[in-house]
């Protein structure tokens, strides 16, 4: 918080002392001193002389402690909140991408951002809190230990009350908050899907509503059952805390000092006055120190969760610093891999291949074979669990990650198209009107220039309804293309395809790969394709199995080896072409 914002700490500490401040002088020196002055008869000038100046003194002390609350703190909070999710969002954005698919990951964030900032603030003013509390307390209890010793046994009640019930309490409403993080996420997640435009296909074609439905249906009552199973646990400790704080210590307090007043006629009014203001003050001040004690506990242990998930250690840092790598590429290797992303499921198995720079390589096979998870450990989105991969020699762990990165340029299977305009979609960072010809020429490339032509803002539409009523929508083949012509307009040294043409037709799909083939003859490109025709151009080919390489080579030479690929090959061009003599296709 000091780091954030020094002002709201600050301001934070004199309004909590301020208010406990007034709080002693109204209760003590301000009653003691009217009663004793009445009883004195000083005048009655006299006395509204200083009950004016106690008034205004308050006023000012309630005006500034209003304009802190009621102004300067939700400001500030806005501020924090701003810093805060920045924090929060750049470690979400630099931590690996394995801990996405980590449920105690998910959860672990859920509960940091949940209310990060107003959490925060609490902690801030609930420790001021506990400290000027603190010293109140002890001004009010030597004030009443010193118009009777005995009354001061009262503060047992309010003390066991609040340490001990007030604790047990926050302790049952931590971790029922705790408990219900997972049922939580779930109810997220159905909103989520309720609510994005990408869902809405499948909702209305299938009943798959109803499963998400009782899902929702589940997850809530996870929750009011959650809250059953601690509904004793919190209000039987409540209920005791108020009991022993107000009831026992107000009416025990002011039986005792009446008593003492009428019966025994050992304390005088003014003192019996005092007793009863300090009384009401005492548990106030207890009830606030406490409450701020446990609240800083309680609110301290979200932080502590939040102060862990910011100083999680990221294993595979988006920043990590490294050497710079070198714009022209060599060779690309991957030496002995194997990796799996859960325990016991390798899906990369001891693999190993070369790849001259400046060359075009496929990756082929069927579905689950681990062509995709190859890209992705390329990219460095995981790293393997043993072997290493190498570009121009030199292990990839050694680059900057972010330099090492925009070697590539990419255009994958699983894509998302952004509310953004197409020029932003395109490619993908801030861009201005001086990007256009790249703009065009990369969508040119990818075979859907003409119908961004036709569109009446051009580059400047809008993609997807979500933001504005004139964006677009196009076909999902028209949506593919404006991803491969990412990959087209960035400079990069090395192209990557995933199955780029899996939404197209037949013809866009023949002129996607010329496209292609033509773009990357100066760069080393990688594509995945399941459509073999489109792999014959390839400088080498390899047809991948259960995570490992079964065959290598050209198109030709893997024809001629008559094996795994040259079967896929003659199935595909049967059923596509609907031939039964393949002899000449082949040739
Ligand atoms: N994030 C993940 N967590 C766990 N398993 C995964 C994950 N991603 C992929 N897998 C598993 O890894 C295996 C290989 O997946 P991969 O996407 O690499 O295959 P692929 O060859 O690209 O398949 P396709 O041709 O269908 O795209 C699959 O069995 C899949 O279930």
């Amino acid at each position: 918080m000091w780091g954030i914002r020094k002002g709201a700490v600050l301001h934070s500490a004199i309004a909590k002392a301020f208010e406990y401040i007034a709080w002693v002088f109204y209760s003590y020196f301000f009653i003691r001193y009217v009663v004793g002055a009445i009883q004195d008869e000083r005048g009655f000038y006299h006395i509204l002389q200083f009950i004016l100046i106690s008034g205004g003194f308050f006023i000012i002390v309630a005006l500034y402690y209003s304009y802190i609350e009621g102004a300067y703190i939700p400001l500030a909070g806005t501020i924090i909140y701003q810093k805060l999710y920045r924090k929060l969002y750049e470690k979400a954005g630099n931590v690996e991408l394995r801990c996405f698919e980590d449920s105690s990951f998910y959860n672990r964030y859920t509960l940091a951002v949940d209310g990060a900032s107003d959490k925060l603030i609490l902690v801030i003013q609930n420790f001021f809190g506990i400290f000027t509390g603190g010293i109140a307390a002890i001004v009010v209890f030597s004030t009443m230990f010193m118009i009777d010793k005995f009354v001061v046994l009262f503060i047992v009640f309010p003390i066991v009350g609040n340490f001990l019930f007030g604790y047990l309490y926050h302790k049952a409403e931590y971790e029922r908050d705790k408990a219900m993080a997972p049922y939580k996420r779930r109810i997220d997640y159905v909103n989520r899907v309720m609510y994005l435009a990408d869902y809405s296909k499948e909702m209305r074609l299938s009943k798959v509503f109803h499963i998400l439905k009782n899902k929702y249906e589940e997850a809530l009552q996870g929750i009011i059952k959650t809250a059953d199973q601690y509904a004793l646990k919190i209000n039987v400790p409540t209920w005791i805390r108020n009991y022993l704080t107000f009831t026992v210590m107000f009416e025990g307090v002011l039986m005792y000092g009446a008593y003492r007043a009428i019966v025994g006629k050992s304390i005088d009014l003014a003192e019996l006055a005092v007793l009863s203001s300090t009384m009401v003050s005492a548990s106030w001040i207890l009830i606030r120190f406490t409450e701020s004690l446990m609240e800083c506990m309680k609110q301290g242990l979200f932080v502590e969760n939040l102060r862990t998930f910011l100083e999680y250690e990221e294993k595979l840092p988006e920043d990590y610093d490294g050497i710079m790598p070198a714009s022209e590429i060599s060779s690309i290797e991957f030496r002995n891999v194997s990796f799996s992303y859960k325990e016991d499921c390798k899906i990369i198995h001891n693999l190993s291949f070369y790849i001259e720079g400046n060359s075009r390589v496929a990756l082929v096979g069927h579905n689950g074979a681990g062509k995709t998870t190859i890209i992705k450990l390329l990219f460095r989105l995981y790293d393997p669990d043993e072997g290493e991969i190498l570009v121009n020699g030199i292990n990839i762990k050694e680059y900057n990650l972010k330099a090492y990165r925009s070697l590539f340029a990419a255009a994958f299977q699983d894509y998302k198209i952004f509310a953004l305009s197409i020029r932003e979609n395109v490619l993908m960072r801030e861009s201005s009107e001086e990007d256009d010809e790249k703009v065009v020429d990369a969508l040119i490339k990818a075979g859907v220039y003409d119908k961004i032509k036709s569109l009446p803002k051009g580059l400047d539409t809008i993609m997807t309804k979500e933001f504005d009523e004139e964006g677009v929508l196009l076909s999902g083949g028209e949506f593919q293309k404006i991803v491969v012509a990412r990959a087209f307009a960035k400079n990069a040294p090395i192209k990557v395809f995933d199955e780029p043409s899996s939404a197209l037709d037949p013809i866009a799909e023949c002129d996607l790969y010329d496209s292609i083939m033509k773009e990357s003859i100066d760069k080393t490109m990688i594509f995945i394709s399941h459509r073999l025709s489109s792999v014959r151009n390839a400088d080498m080919v390899f047809m991948l199995e259960n995570g490992t390489i079964l065959e290598q080579g050209t198109h030709k030479e893997l024809m001629a080896l008559n094996g795994s690929y040259a079967d896929m090959y003659h199935k595909q061009a049967k059923n596509y072409l609907a031939v039964e003599d393949l002899q000449e296709v082949i040739a």
